[in-house]
């Protein structure tokens, strides 16, 4: 009724006759009668649409100012029965999907429920000029040939995904791009080297203080970047890193595509990204040597179809995001979530001493083998972090148990929904627990745990990113003895920034450690 009394106000602002303002006032409850009263009595096949008083805007303020909150109060609204509902965010409706078995439904739809147009939204997005964006959805023909083995005959981007999945799916290709970045993290976390002034906020000749976000920040965007590109990027363009972590702070700008009036930072670091890509890419192959096989496929293939180096570079500069915007904040989460415990700081580092050989190199199939805790701490803060979500176009009308899903909306599984079902996690599915994961070594497969998404757009990175977020944390707690030493509270997730990866924490939020060199 407050809504009402507003738009009252507002039409009466305009100087509107009373019989205007009362005709404006029933039309508008006659409509949300019909919409939201009378059609689902008539569409019970339908999913229940949460309704709203502004037509067309819908839910956008609430959505946009606070996604999680937004979804939760909708899901709450009915007693969280965890039936299928929908929103409507200007003028498009989205069906949400918080429950397992629908959930398993749909990422096992191939045929009706697409990711093609959020790829190329993300494309369009980085400014791909639409002549390049056609080349890289076209299916080889006879005007059109891709250079690599390519039986099922994809388009590039269709390739691209399989090109991911052979670099980082367990195998040979992993298994180097793992030595390369065990390489890097392994110097990179030795005493004399812990000297950037990103992360050392003191130094005295016994310890160093150092910013825990800053330092997961420099040591796993150094290591992707290198093992992706080898070093003549970063040489080249010392500054890319800071300009990717601005970026990424405001990158839901662009996913969101808001009015550039708003976007200017988004857009000044997407830029100096892409310049930093494109003059990497006019260096000649022979002086920038040590990019892994999946870069080089990608390069050979756009240079194959003619693409323009300015589009290549911004293609790229899509890819790199997605490579890099999640690991570094798991990576905070995990240490701040396990320093909060010491008994558990104590098994984790005992664990990952047993990693290391007899010749002090570290052994990457130990990591895995050899970590109970810290594999159920990795799991724990997928649960709690990751604020992601799935999202599809629905092409066709779609059957989904009793209802149906309207062909031309869309679709939307959020993971925070999911990582908090009750039925699930239990009651104190809201707090940070490593031990639900711990007795219960199925919970991780359950349908409800989702961290990496599923189906057709399952992240191929997550072997990589388990690897490298595991082998920090090894030379961290091994090399060091690590004290916590701010006071403050404990740091808090920017829930209310829209959504789109691992969470950050609020602006400013951070913990202060201590590192002495052990014994
Ligand atoms: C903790 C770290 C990570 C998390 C939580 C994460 C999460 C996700 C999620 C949820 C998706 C699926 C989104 C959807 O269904 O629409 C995804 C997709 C993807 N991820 Fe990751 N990711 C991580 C690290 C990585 C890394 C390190 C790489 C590469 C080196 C990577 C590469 C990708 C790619 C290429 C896709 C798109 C797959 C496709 O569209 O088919 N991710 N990731």
């Amino acid at each position: 009724m407050g809504l009402l009394a507003n738009a009252a106000s507002t039409i009466n602002a305009w100087g509107a006759p009373p019989v205007v303002i009362l005709g404006c006032l029933t039309a508008l409850v006659l409509w949300r009668f019909i919409r939201f009263t009378l059609l689902p009595k008539l569409h019970p096949e339908e999913p229940v649409e949460v309704p709203y008083w502004l037509p067309w805007v819908g839910h956008a303020r609430a959505y946009i100012s606070n996604p999680t909150k937004a979804l939760t109060d909708c899901r709450m609204l009915y007693h969280d029965d965890r039936k299928p509902f929908s929103i409507t965010i200007a003028g498009r409706r989205m069906y949400i999907l918080t429950a397992p078995d629908d959930v398993t439904a749909a990422y096992r739809n191939f045929s009706t429920l697409s990711m093609d147009i959020f790829t190329q939204d993300l494309m369009r997005g980085f400014n791909v000029s639409p002549w390049a964006l056609a080349r890289v959805f076209e299916k080889p023909g006879a005007s059109m040939q891709l250079v690599g083995p390519n039986p099922r005959r994809k388009s590039l981007a269709g390739l691209t995904v399989e090109h991911f999945r052979r670099q980082l799916f367990p195998g040979d290709k992993l298994t180097q791009l793992g030595q390369v970045t065990l390489d890097y993290v392994e110097r990179s976390v030795r005493w004399e080297n812990m000297i950037a002034p990103a992360y050392v906020m003191a130094s005295t000749g016994q310890y160093k203080d150092i910013s825990l976000l800053h330092w997961c920040e420099d040591v796993l965007l150094h290591a992707a970047t290198r093992s992706f590109f080898g070093n003549a990027f970063i040489e080249q363009s010392p500054n890319v890193l800071n300009d990717f972590l601005a970026f990424d702070n405001v990158s839901w700008k662009l996913m969101y595509q808001m009015p550039h009036i708003i976007s200017d930072d988004m857009l000044k670091y997407k830029h100096a990204l892409v310049d930093a890509i494109e003059k990497y890419l006019d260096l000649p192959q022979d002086q920038r040597p040590g990019a892994n096989w999946f870069t080089e496929m990608q390069e050979l293939e756009m240079r194959g179809l003619s693409i323009s180096t300015r589009d290549m570079a911004k293609l790229i500069c899509a890819i790199y995001w997605v490579i890099n915007t999640n690991a570094y904040k798991l990576l905070f989460w995990m240490l701040a979530f396990m320093f909060q415990d010491k008994d558990l700081t104590g098994k984790v580092t005992a664990e990952l001493a047993t990693c290391f050989r007899p010749d002090g190199k570290l052994d990457i199939p130990s990591l895995q083998s050899q970590t109970r805790y810290l594999t159920a701490l990795w799991h724990e803060t997928l649960r709690l972090a990751n604020s992601s979500a799935s999202a599809r176009v629905i092409t066709a009308d779609t059957q989904l148990g009793p209802y149906t899903l309207r062909a031309g909306h869309r679709l939307l599984i959020p993971y925070h929904q999911l990582h908090r079902n009750l039925a699930v996690y239990g009651s104190n599915a809201e707090a940070f627990d490593i031990s639900r994961f711990l007795n219960d070594e199925k919970l991780a497969q359950d349908p409800s745990f989702r961290p990496f998404g599923g189906g057709s757009t399952y992240c191929p990175g997550r072997f990589l990113a388990k690897q490298e977020i595991f082998m920090a944390m090894a030379f961290l707690l091994c090399r060091f003895d690590v004290q916590v030493q701010s006071q403050g509270a404990f740091p808090r997730m920017d829930d209310a920034k829209p959504g789109i990866g691992v969470v950050s924490p609020v602006e400013g939020d951070d913990m202060v450690l201590r590192l002495r060199v052990k014994e």
